[in-house]
């Protein structure tokens, strides 16, 4: 990887372009288009609560959640930006209930790629001002080039992603991403529109000093997790550590890939696969967070091994420094 920093990402895109394992340009064209899109969702963010933009549509989504205005936009932003630039055969969506078949103009059109996307997250931080962010997740199709898309296009494990990244919309606006060789991550210059290569070669530091949950579902959740919680809280050696917990995955990520640490979402008596969803949001920050050094399991698994079975399933989600997520899983293993 050639990296030299503060060059931009379109910079960064070409000289990289032949160190992807199937360089033909169209991963460069994908790259760029979710660096615009981003850019567009960007502007609405930072001006929230100027339009209006803040608050919910009054309907649910196919898992039963809230859809925020926000959402909604950002939804339609990406997959517009990426059906305009005829580059992706199709696209799922964690707003959309099924995926997106995408049917070129060109009748010969060679596109390989399928983009999966959480194009908001962190929602509920939506209205009060707290940093949310998107995740995409990159495959190429298993299913002949010029048919239509199917399922099983969608469902394959994480570690079949060609690439995956996040931006997040916080203090300021970065987009993260790998194609399979390291984490590189780039800050937005609001006042030119560029973004700069800021974050060269990001690695979660080995060990870490931060843990990520919501403790306030912590009666609900197994014996193992309970017994590590309280092993992070315990006044030993270099703990207790600091409990930080954002509630929008990819800030609380960002974080602990930056300062060390681990982010759980586990299951829980009332949640009985977790929370979050396999495809696009844990696949993509299992990619990287092993691109960058670090692990992400479901409890016994690695979650990139995962066959999915569908596209807006869940799993239980450990992620961070190499050493923490080693030592939850000690704590797991007692109770298997
Ligand atoms: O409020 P909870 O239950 O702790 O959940 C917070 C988690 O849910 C999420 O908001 C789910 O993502 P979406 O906002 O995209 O639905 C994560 O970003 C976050 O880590
Ligand atoms: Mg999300
Ligand atoms: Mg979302």
């Amino acid at each position: 990887m050639l990296s030299k920093k503060n060059q931009t990402l379109g910079e960064f895109i070409i000289e990289n372009q032949d160190s992807f394992q199937y360089s033909s340009g169209e991963l460069s064209k994908l790259i760029n288009a979710i660096r615009l899109a981003a850019k567009v969702v960007n502007h609405e963010v930072s001006k929230a609560g100027l339009i209006d933009i803040l608050g919910g549509v009054g309907e649910t989504n196919v898992q039963g959640e809230d859809q925020q205005k926000l959402d909604l936009f950002a939804n339609e932003k990406f997959i517009q930006t990426l059906k305009n630039r005829e580059i992706v055969c199709g696209i799922a969506s964690e707003e959309e209930d099924s995926f997106i078949s995408i049917n070129s103009n060109d009748d010969n059109h060679q596109n390989k790629y399928v983009v999966l996307i959480d194009p908001l997250d962190g929602s509920s931080n939506i209205d009060v001002n707290v940093s949310v962010g998107t995740i995409f997740s990159i495959y190429r199709r298993v299913t002949p080039v010029g048919t239509p898309v199917t399922i099983e296009d969608f469902l394959q494990p994480g570690n079949k992603q060609v690439a995956a990244g996040y931006v997040v919309y916080g203090t300021s606006t970065m987009l993260v991403y790998t194609t399979g060789d390291g984490v590189n991550g780039f800050t937005l210059n609001p006042a030119l529109g560029t973004f700069y290569l800021s974050h060269p070669n990001m690695q979660f530091p080995v060990n870490g000093h931060i843990y990520s949950v919501n403790e306030g579902n912590y009666v609900h959740f197994n014996q193992g997790v309970k017994d590590y919680i309280k092993y992070c809280q315990m006044e030993e050696g270099d703990r207790p550590y600091t409990s930080r917990y954002i509630g929008s995955l990819v800030s609380d990520f960002h974080r602990n890939m930056i300062k060390g640490g681990i982010y759980m979402y586990p299951k829980s008596s009332v949640t009985m696969n977790g929370k979050l969803r396999l495809l696009y949001e844990c696949n993509p920050m299992a990619f990287l967070a092993e691109q960058a050094n670090g692990l992400a399991i479901g409890g016994k698994n690695r979650i990139m091994d995962i066959q999915p079975t569908e596209l807006h399933q869940r799993v239980p989600f450990f992620c961070g420094s190499r050493n923490m997520v080693e030592k939850l899983q000690e704590f797991l293993k007692k109770y298997h």
